[in-house]
């Protein structure tokens, strides 16, 4: 790891590209042989100078210098488009796997990392970081290698024909270099800046179309609409800033280098007037330094991609080398699908605290097991605990009798089906949506486990029935439909073990109806942990867990809780209230009706 910390970003970078080396050569060699082809034509012309100025007339002489010319310029473009192909296809394999990398250590990362990082940041690594890394693959190593090449060939050949017109060919460019180096000493800061307001716009702007319907509901567009307006001018006041500074180097530098005449015509003509430099020679210079200057300057647009490396780079390997959760690859064995927790302790992170204490539990096969308590008491930490999304950080989970970080993601994944509050559905028809818990099922058996929770209908009463996309997120279905989805996807999996985190969002007596009738076909002959905010719900329970401030303060059936734990009887108490009140308004409702 500290080795890994080490390496630069062009290290690591070329380390991702590791596949296509080969490739990465070829195309080096094919923009090198362009370039030797562009340089030919100055040759050329440097030949035809020096035979005109020693008097030849006869045409045919001429002739091969202007038959160099044109295949020079030939070669130029066929070698240059061979090297591009190469690189571009090359860049886009290594991007890809990148991408792929991403994701897969993504599913390898512990769900905390995931939950606690802003939502539009993995989206900007992934997307725009990765394809950040185009122009240094796919261009800067074979054209900045080939830009870099010609200029120094031409200045080799120059300083063999003469070594002071060689130094004066140079001038121009190194105090152009030298005003270029004041921007580009902070380019990399600036840039660093760049991508946190960058950030902060991407997240302004997350949050204000995320949170939209909250805007409006609690009419806070006002207030809403300046953090994100302000996020947007701060980001392009930046660059206008950045810009303003920079410009004065980038525009002296980009007048001060192809002024190459400059310093070549004077001390050439001097040289010449003392009889130290001929004629030819002098033309000779006056051709090529102007080769020398075109491909320096395209060079230069480098410079920017160059500067952005390390920010982008950096971005990409924090994400690759974030700490995962470590599972062994084979295979468990299981003695059954019994759940035991022993002396469980958990914390978020140093600053939180502990917020699991000691818990001890033991959830036997097919039961249905219920986890109550106030809210923040820990109940969905325990249950994600359960699923694996996190390491407990003292004592221990066993499934099966077998401690649960010693199951590979997968096996443990295929012995628990999650059921969360949050019912993403995936902007695909509802076919595929429920198709996830089982890649493999037929139509037959996607339509057979939305008939059993209840979705059946209402999916064959849409435009394109199971074909409808479900829109991100599930936009267009009702909350009740989109979990009686999740319910028909979970079932689909046919996982042991289900954990549902029930909705609390009440529901109407209808839906709430369906789901409950649902939830049983899901959990028929199944380890049921629902996280219960109706009590009503769980009052036949084989186990109710207690949580109470991360420890277990009662554990048992109905009956048992009622008379051994008093938080439980205050809640149940507190329960049946509200729904008389609810009993008594409804009834009221009604006889105003
Ligand atoms: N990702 C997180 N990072 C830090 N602390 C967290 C995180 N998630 C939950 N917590 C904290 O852990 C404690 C237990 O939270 P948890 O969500 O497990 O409670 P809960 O009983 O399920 O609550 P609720 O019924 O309101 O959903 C709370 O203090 C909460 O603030």
């Amino acid at each position: 790891m500290e080795q890994e910390k080490k390496r630069s970003p062009y290290q690591m970078l070329w380390e991702w590209a590791r596949a296509y080396h080969g490739s990465f050569y070829a195309a080096v060699i094919f923009a090198v042989l362009g370039v030797v082809c562009s340089m030919i034509p100055y040759f050329c012309a440097a030949g035809i100078i020096k035979l005109l100025l020693e008097g030849c007339e006869e045409i045919e002489k001429l002739l091969p210098y202007f038959g160099g010319m044109l295949g020079g310029y030939a070669g130029k473009v066929i070698f240059s488009c061979i090297s591009t192909g190469i690189s571009h296809r090359a860049t886009y394999a290594t991007l890809q796997d990148l991408r792929k990398q991403l994701i897969a250590k993504l599913s390898r990362v512990p769900m905390g990392t995931i939950l606690e990082t802003p939502s539009g940041q993995y989206k900007t690594t992934i997307v725009d970081r990765v394809e950040g890394m185009e122009p240094t693959l796919a261009h800067l190593l074979p054209e900045m290698t080939a830009n870099v090449l010609v200029p120094l060939v031409i200045a080799v050949y120059i300083f063999v024909l003469d070594w002071r017109m060689g130094l004066a060919s140079l001038v121009t460019l190194v105090i152009g270099m030298v005003v270029a180096g004041q921007s580009g000493k902070t380019y990399a800061v600036r840039w660093e800046g760049a991508v946190k307001t960058g950030k902060r716009m991407a997240d302004a702007i997350v949050e204000y179309v995320g949170g939209i319907q909250v805007v409006k509901a609690f009419s806070q567009s006002a207030g809403s609409y300046r953090r994100y307006a302000d996020a947007v001018n701060d980001n392009a006041q930046y660059y206008v800033d950045w810009m303003h500074d920079n410009q004065k180097y980038m525009a002296s530098m980009q007048s001060i280098v192809p002024a190459v005449l400059v310093t070549i015509l004077p001390v050439g003509t001097g040289l010449w007037g003392t009889g130290s430099l001929s004629a030819a020679e002098f033309f000779t210079i006056i051709i090529l330094s102007l080769g020398l200057t075109g491909p320096l300057m395209a060079a230069m647009t480098f410079v920017d991609d160059l500067a952005v490396v390390g920010t982008n780079v950096g971005e990409i390997a924090a994400i690759l080398e974030a700490d995962e959760l470590e599972r062994p690859k084979e295979i468990a064995e299981l003695k059954g699908n019994g759940i035991e927790l022993h002396q469980v302790e958990f914390s978020y992170g140093e600053k939180t605290g502990e917020v699991l204490h000691g818990i001890n539990l033991s959830i036997q096969p097919g039961t249905v097991n219920a986890l109550v308590g106030p809210s923040g008491s820990g109940k969905s930490t325990l249950a994600k605990l359960i699923a694996g999304f996190w390491n407990v950080t003292g004592g221990s989970i066993t499934l099966g009798g077998t401690d649960i970080r010693k199951i590979p993601f997968e096996q443990l994944n295929g012995q628990i089906a999650y059921v969360s509050q949050e019912n993403y559905l995936f902007d695909r028809s509802i076919r595929d949506n429920i198709r996830m818990g089982n890649p493999n099922a037929t139509d037959e058996e996607v339509e057979e486990a939305a008939r059993q929770s209840g979705c059946d209908s209402f999916i064959r009463a849409l435009d394109n029935g199971y074909d409808t996309v479900a829109g991100g997120g599930g936009g267009h279905l009702s909350g009740g439909e989109k979990q009686r989805i999740s319910i028909a996807r979970a079932m689909l999996k046919n996982a042991p073990i289900v954990i549902l985190d029930e909705a609390t969002a009440s529901v109407d007596p209808e839906n709430e109806a369906q789901i409950q009738k649902a939830l049983s076909a899901l959990t028929a002959g199944k380890t049921l942990i629902v996280i219960a905010h109706r009590l009503s719900t769980i009052v036949d329970a084989d186990q109710i867990i207690v949580i109470e401030n991360g420890c277990v303060a009662g554990c048992g059936k109905q009956e048992e809780l009622l008379a051994d734990c008093p938080l439980y009887a205050n809640m149940w108490k507190a329960h049946q209230e509200s729904k008389d009140r609810m009993g008594e308004e409804e009834q009221k409702d009604a006889s105003n009706n």
